[in-house]
């Protein structure tokens, strides 16, 4: 897309545009299907109502919009969509995107909601400086989208509540809902993964908890649903498709396990070339980034440096002094918070990598953006995978029962965001042959109860939405209509 048509299409806008006009302009430069449009349609038909007067709650109705959709419904679309067409009306400043972790905003280009909202990562209080630079940023905001709600929990949602009020100079005991902002969408999919502190926001509080009570409370007043669910990320491979929804439904049989075919049998093979590795267990990872590091610096000729490196994010249990020769490292398994010594970092120019570590937001150094020649070659974890779409990658789908504190609902979503990063069965590779017991993981039938509950909140919200449409469309009939 050029700028020229961009602005040739902010041209285009007009004097009086409406949802429908807006949004057909956006769809010019970014598809949007039909519910995917009637969204966008609606957002932005609100936004243009209440352009003159956001804050004024006795002249307009607040929105508070959750959209669902399993992996590759075209969530993220959508949301660029949202602010393409805010853009189109030189309102792009007043949207704020913001995600549970800094590899899920980068995705939208988006910051964390810890610094979009100055919560620290301890959750306490923030400093007067933060409050002012929270407060200034907040301004002119009038429409905040939350990414990947499914790790959200719900101590951080009334959390985000508070913070959101002091954002907009609120009283904390003010009944106003995340301060009043007249939009505020949730994306997601309770399918993918949970919050690694608290429980998600389809979970019960826990006892003595009012701070959860507070959060379901919040959730609860999220009425306005849709949930999307045409596949735009595999519409080349139907079957692909449908073992993916088995997968979702934790309905897979033991004909699925013909996926074995897909087992590697070598890292170096040369099909594999640029295909991402995602694994659960940095000893594998360990393993892998010198395989794959070898391979890259044999295929260029290059020399690999080692350097002795400090984990810095685990506690390391042994003496800090002990001497190692790098031939004895390299045998050492990284095994994370029990490792004794320092870690090595390997380093080849030129090598793909992933940053471990928020270094700078606002340039998109983030936990989890991947880039070249500042890292090893895997991505760590399989928590940075959410959000993006993979044309080729090697998966660690074997269930591993030492590792700990990971429920079944968990290793069920493990297993379900891996598979659905990919467009095709093409690109999907195993880093280990598969048992049936790897592939029998359900969701949480307490979550199959929330998804209904959520499909009686969308038949409402579209019921509800055609009324608000027809009533538009009545009125401005009738305006044209009238002699000047
Ligand atoms: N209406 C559309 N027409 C064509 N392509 C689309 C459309 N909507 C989405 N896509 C494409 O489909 C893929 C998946 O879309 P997107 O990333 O928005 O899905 P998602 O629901 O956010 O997925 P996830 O939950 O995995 O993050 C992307 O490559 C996107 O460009």
């Amino acid at each position: 897309m050029s700028i020229s048509s961009f602005e040739d299409r902010r041209l285009r806008v007009g004097r009086a545009p409406t949802g429908n006009s807006l949004t057909s302009l956006v769809a010019e430069q970014i598809p949007l299907n039909v519910k995917q449009r009637m969204v966008v349609e609606k957002v932005l038909s609100d936004a243009l109502a209440w352009a003159e007067h956001p804050f004024d709650s006795s002249r307009r109705k607040q929105m508070l919009l959750c959209i669902m959709g399993e992996g590759g419904t075209g969530k993220s679309q959508v949301i660029k969509a949202i602010v393409t067409g805010m853009d189109l009306l030189h309102r792009k400043k007043e949207v704020i995107l913001t995600a549970p972790t800094g590899a899920a905003a980068d995705n939208i280009g988006g910051n964390t909601y810890h610094t979009s909202l100055g919560i620290s990562i301890d959750r306490s209080r923030a400093t007067s400086t933060t409050r002012s630079r929270i407060k200034r940023l907040w301004e002119r905001k009038t429409i905040i989208i939350v990414d990947e709600v499914s790790m959200m929990d719900l101590t951080m949602l009334s959390m985000i509540n508070n913070h959101c009020k002091m954002a907009k100079s609120l009283d904390r005991n003010s009944p106003e809902f995340f301060g009043g902002l007249p939009i505020v969408i949730f994306v997601g999919d309770f399918f993918q993964f949970s919050p690694v502190r608290g429980p998600a926001l389809w979970r019960v509080p826990r006892l003595n908890k009012d701070e959860d009570e507070i959060g379901q409370l919040l959730w609860h007043q999220f009425t306005q649903v849709i949930i999307l669910d045409e596949q735009m990320r595999q519409t080349e491979d139907l079957s692909f498709r449908d073992f993916l929804l088995r997968a979702r439904s934790g309905s897979l049989t033991s004909n699925d396990l013909s996926l074995n075919s897909k087992a590697i049998t070598s890292l170096a093979d040369p099909q594999l070339e640029g295909a991402m590795t995602v694994v659960k267990r940095n000893s594998i990872r360990h393993m892998v980034n010198r395989i794959q590091m070898e391979k890259f610096a044999r295929l260029r000729n290059q020399r690999i440096y080692i350097y002795s490196a400090i984990h810095t994010r685990t506690k390391s249990t042994g003496p800090g002094n002990i001497r190692l020769r790098a031939d004895d490292l390299l045998q050492q398994p990284d095994q994370g918070a029990t490792i004794p010594f320092p870690g090595l970092f390997l380093y080849s120019t030129g090598m793909p990598a992933v940053i471990l570590t928020n270094i700078c937001t606002a340039l998109g150094q983030v936990n989890g953006a991947a880039g070249t020649a500042v890292g090893v070659v895997v991505d760590p974890s399989d928590y940075k995978g959410q959000g993006s779409t993979l044309a080729s990658a090697i998966l660690d789908l074997k269930d591993d029962p030492t590792i700990r504190g990971l429920d079944r609902h968990r290793k069920f979503c493990s297993t379900y965001v891996q598979l659905s990063r990919l467009r095709s069965s093409e690109g999907l590779h195993l880093l280990q042959r598969l048992d049936m017991k790897d592939l029998q993981f359900e969701p949480d039938p307490r979550l199959l109860s929330e998804i209904q509950r959520l499909q009686e909140l969308e038949k409402q919200t579209m019921a509800a939405w055609e009324g608000d449409k027809r009533r538009e469309v009545h009125n401005k009939s009738q305006a044209d209509e009238r002699p000047e």
